[in-house]
């Protein structure tokens, strides 16, 4: 019984097979490619600021009784240079974050109270050639399309990457994020665990990959009962495969919980991901 991308063996419903567009990507094959600008340098002499033994240009006053500004121009008179005003630290670079984890962690629930809580995050629309429910917006929750527009993004190369979803294709605009990544914008990227192995082969260690569970298997599964929101075939399906992506975990840079009632403890420790991640002296350099 084919529901979706998903196919589930019903002698054994743990037996699951997933498909996705990309052939050369493989489900279980995540690339961890470590680019230079990771690699923390080991600490080199530290330049002398100035000789002890050169003669002091200018006598340096006591400290007691000295003007300020005098003190400080006799001080860069005798190092021999002037204090630059400049910040010490670059503007942090933007950052790409992939918020991923199994069917009904919580995943949406995060991002959207992340948004709430976080200015300059831009959190990317997908295209998708799925027609419109009731109540959803164009350009909102999604960019609505025919599946001949979606098929000419793909042969345009305009897709970081894409996915055959219950039988509509769904894919993440390369354009949307150039456009915010310009604008000094993090990028947040929501993906099943498939997504974030394909984007892991794209962007390597550039981006930042968070992997949100539950507290228990037994709580993932009555959060997706209690959601009501999908048929008993589709429950199936989504407990089954959430019980295999759990073994993904490995793949990701974070792990954050998302226990019960807890939501937004767990958003406070993304954004804390988030903080430090701006805080690295060498940065991820994603290049979309
Ligand atoms: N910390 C929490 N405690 C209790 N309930 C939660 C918590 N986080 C999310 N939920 C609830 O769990 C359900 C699943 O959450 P959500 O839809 O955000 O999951 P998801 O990972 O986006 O799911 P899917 O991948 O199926 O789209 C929702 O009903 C949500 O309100």
């Amino acid at each position: 019984m084919i529901i979706s991308r998903y196919c589930i063996n019903l002698i054994n419903p743990f037996s699951i097979t997933k498909t996705r567009i990309n052939p050369l990507l493989k489900f279980t094959k995540f690339n961890l490619k470590t680019p230079k600008t990771l690699t923390p340098k080991p600490f080199s002499t530290i330049p002398k600021m100035g000789d002890p033994t050169r003669p002091i240009a200018v006598p340096i006053p006591a400290v007691e009784s000295a003007d300020r500004a005098e003190l400080y121009r006799a001080l860069e008179s005798s190092l021999g240079s002037s204090f630059g005003s400049d910040p010490i630290v670059p503007t942090p670079r933007p950052l790409i974050i992939v918020i991923s984890g199994p069917s009904g962690v919580g995943k949406d629930s995060v991002v959207n109270s992340l948004r709430e809580k976080r200015e300059n995050i831009h959190f990317v629309v997908t295209a998708t050639s799925r027609a419109m429910r009731a109540g959803e917006v164009h350009g909102k929750d999604y960019f609505f399309m025919s599946k001949d527009e979606f098929l000419k993004l793909v042969e345009n190369d305009e897709l970081l990457e894409y996915a055959l979803v219950y039988g509509d294709y769904k894919g993440i605009p390369k354009q949307q994020i150039r456009d915010y990544m310009a604008k000094g914008y993090d990028i947040v990227l929501r993906v099943d665990i498939q997504g974030a192995a394909t984007l892991r082969k794209i962007l390597g260690d550039s981006a930042v990959f968070v992997f949100l569970v539950a507290e228990s298997e037994s709580e993932l599964v009555n959060r997706l009962i209690n959601r009501k929101t999908e048929s008993k075939e589709s429950l199936l399906v989504r407990v089954a495969t959430a019980k295999e992506e759990l073994r993904q975990m490995k793949n990701f840079d974070y792990v954050v919980v998302n226990a019960e009632g807890k939501l937004e403890s767990c958003v406070k420790t993304v954004e804390s991901i988030i903080d430090a991640e701006k805080a690295k002296v060498w940065q991820r350099r994603a290049v979309v």
